[in-house]
């Protein structure tokens, strides 16, 4: 990739000396010039030699390769990013596919998991209860003036690894660096956040090194008014900024975005953006298995927010495919901890009482118990298509894939929990107990699978693929809301860029290493959508196009000139 250093416009900037060196975002270590360490009292404070970042950047490749442990590879590109975050999206942009799975999912999962021992600087902000009285001084602090994204979580639900409070920080981080390395928004405009409202992880509250507030979670009450406070805060500090909800419990992750969906631009990823790129893959294998994704039924494991909202969101597709919604419905079935949604379940949370199945539908079936297990739902209800999102390993036995392969000969199969540890059924042996028949895609990454001699490439069906083009979009068309239409565009979008439209051997979602290209594809449309849902101004299509090119950065040093504070 050609980067035009020459192109950019040149910044002025007020710092000057040691100080210059510590700012992540301005920092060029040795690659300032002659004149900059002259202008910005730099000499003497660098090795002689000026170099380029290409030169930079294969340093960095060397030094990393020498790490042998994912986790030391994931601390030693964080700490490039915390000192010098051109760069480390240099680093990212040269061997994405490699450095993904490192900055991101799995790796991440540990680095939440070992937040408090693996700290070395801080970055983005820490929101805890018992400072709630300075969110607004917080926010002023932040080390970044024109936020354009923010990601949030509370730890509650990192991955399918439960709590871990304050670790969770590790989470907007990561996806707020695919938010510039896959989506091209500057990383000046991004700001990573943590809500500290206690964790009931008693290791962690046993833990002397843990870094957040050692208490436990704090009630409904308390909480829904500090995230009113903070949601409050970010509408006056950055009215038009995009926040996303991000690893939230399953009690707050609905009731919030229902709550403040209308009131800023803002959308829950692990409902929302999981159920675009969900949607966007299955149309995809669907097309490319001849029959439309109307025509499929689909099974679900996980009745929480990422399955209810793939649930919804392929009932709207099947709709605007010709289905009526009980129709639509009847197709979709939820097994979640006590079997199968039914209208005689009592306890339903609201949205998994939307997806629940009649009585009669399943009146005929034979079922060993009361609670209809997701075995019994396989045999009779015969799915074509098969979705984990239990957060538990290994839920998918053989015995469960057998029997789905009996009924349907090209079964798509997507065990989408994360990490890797939590996935509901390894790739290598799906494809053994279909025989090489099923079509996988996973949350996790996982590499290619060799079968009888024929290699298997495995789809990462995570919501990295959409939320960044969302990001671009939003920014580039200054949308003010996240609307359904909206995500309905960004799953098309994707769904036209698989591989499989073209090769009906190819892989049902594209390389990841392609990613930029999807996600300005999605941008074009998430802005096209938002303009027609009339929450974006109006602009012509050249515009938008012009507009999303525009905003994307790309990691190459500006030329610095002085001013004075
Ligand atoms: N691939 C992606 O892009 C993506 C996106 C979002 C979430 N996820 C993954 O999906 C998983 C769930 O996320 P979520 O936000 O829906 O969490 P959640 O807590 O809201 O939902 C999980 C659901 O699984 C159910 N469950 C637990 N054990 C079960 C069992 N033995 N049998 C049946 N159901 C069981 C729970 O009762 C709960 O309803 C996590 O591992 C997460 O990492 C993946
Ligand atoms: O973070 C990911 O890899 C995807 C998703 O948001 C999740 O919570 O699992
Ligand atoms: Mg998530």
């Amino acid at each position: 990739m050609e980067l035009d250093y020459e192109s950019k416009r040149p910044l002025y900037i007020p710092y000057a000396g040691p100080i210059l060196l510590e700012f992540p975002l301005l920092n060029k270590g040795s690659a300032f010039s002659r004149e900059e360490r002259n202008e910005f009292n730099l000499n003497g404070l660098l090795p002689e030699t000026v170099e380029t970042i290409e030169e930079q950047a294969e340093r960095a490749w060397q030094q990393y390769q020498e790490f042998k442990n994912n986790i030391d590879k994931h601390v030693f590109l964080r700490n490039i990013q915390d000192t010098n975050e051109t760069l480390f999206y240099r680093v990212l942009a040269d061997h994405l596919q490699e450095v993904m799975p490192i900055i991101y999912t799995p790796t991440v999962g540990t680095a939440c998991e070992q937040f408090s021992d693996i700290y070395r600087r801080a970055r983005g902000v820490f929101i805890s209860y018992p400072n709630r009285e300075h969110i607004e001084d917080m926010l002023q602090n932040a080390t970044k003036q024109n936020v354009k994204v923010i990601v949030v979580t509370d730890g509650e639900r990192i991955l399918g690894l439960g709590d871990l409070g304050i670790g969770g920080m590790g989470i907007p981080i990561g996806k707020l660096s695919l938010y510039t390395a896959c989506g091209g928004i500057s990383p000046a405009y991004t700001l990573p956040i943590v809500l500290d409202v206690g964790t009931n992880n008693q290791q962690l509250l046993n833990d002397p090194l843990y870094m957040g507030w050692r208490h436990p979670r704090i009630g409904e009450e308390e909480y829904n008014a500090f995230v009113e406070e903070f949601i409050s805060a970010v509408k006056r500090r950055w009215p038009h900024a995009l926040l996303q909800f991000e690893d939230f419990a399953q009690k707050n992750a609905t009731p919030l975005l229902e709550k403040y969906r209308d009131k800023l631009c803002c959308f829950n990823d692990d409902i929302q953006g999981t159920a675009a790129v969900a949607v966007g893959t299955l149309i995809a294998a669907s097309r490319a298995a001849g029959s439309p994704l109307s025509e499929q039924t689909i099974v679900f494991l996980g009745a929480g927010s990422a399955g209810c909202g793939i649930a919804e969101q392929i009932i709207n597709e099947m709709m605007s495919e010709g289905l009526s919604d009980a129709e639509a419905r009847r197709r979709v079935m939820m097994v979640d901890r006590y079997g199968l949604l039914t209208d005689k379940l009592t306890n339903l949370l609201p949205f998994q009482a939307r997806l629940v199945q009649p009585s009669e539908a399943i009146a005929g079936w034979e079922t060993g118990s009361d609670s209809v297990s997701l075995l019994d739902v396989v045999r009779h209800a015969r799915p074509t298509v098969l979705i984990g999102v239990s957060g538990q390993p290994g839920l998918f036995t053989e015995e469960i894939i057998r029997e789905m392969h009996r009924h349907c000969p090209r079964p798509i199969i997507m065990p989408l929990s994360n990490p890797t540890s939590r996935v509901e059924a390894t790739p290598a042996d799906l494809i053994s107990w279909t025989d090489g028949a099923a079509l996988i895609a996973t949350g996790s990454p996982f590499a290619p699978v060799t079968w009888k001699e024929k290699v298997y490439p495995i789809a990462q069906c995570n919501n990295a693929y959409i939320f960044p083009g969302i990001g671009l979009g939003i920014i580039a068309s200054g949308a003010r809301r996240v609307t359904d239409s909206m995500l309905m565009s960004a799953s098309r979008a994707l769904a036209d860029c698989s591989p499989l439209a073209t090769d009906p051997t190819g892989p049902v979602l594209p390389e990841l290493g392609d990613i930029q290209q999807v996600s300005r594809q999605i941008a074009i449309e998430v802005a096209r959508a938002a303009r027609l849902a009339g929450v974006a101004a109006e602009s012509s299509e050249e515009a938008l196009a012009q507009a999303v090119e525009d905003n994307f950065w790309t990691p190459a040093y500006r030329h610095y000139r002085r001013t004075s504070i």
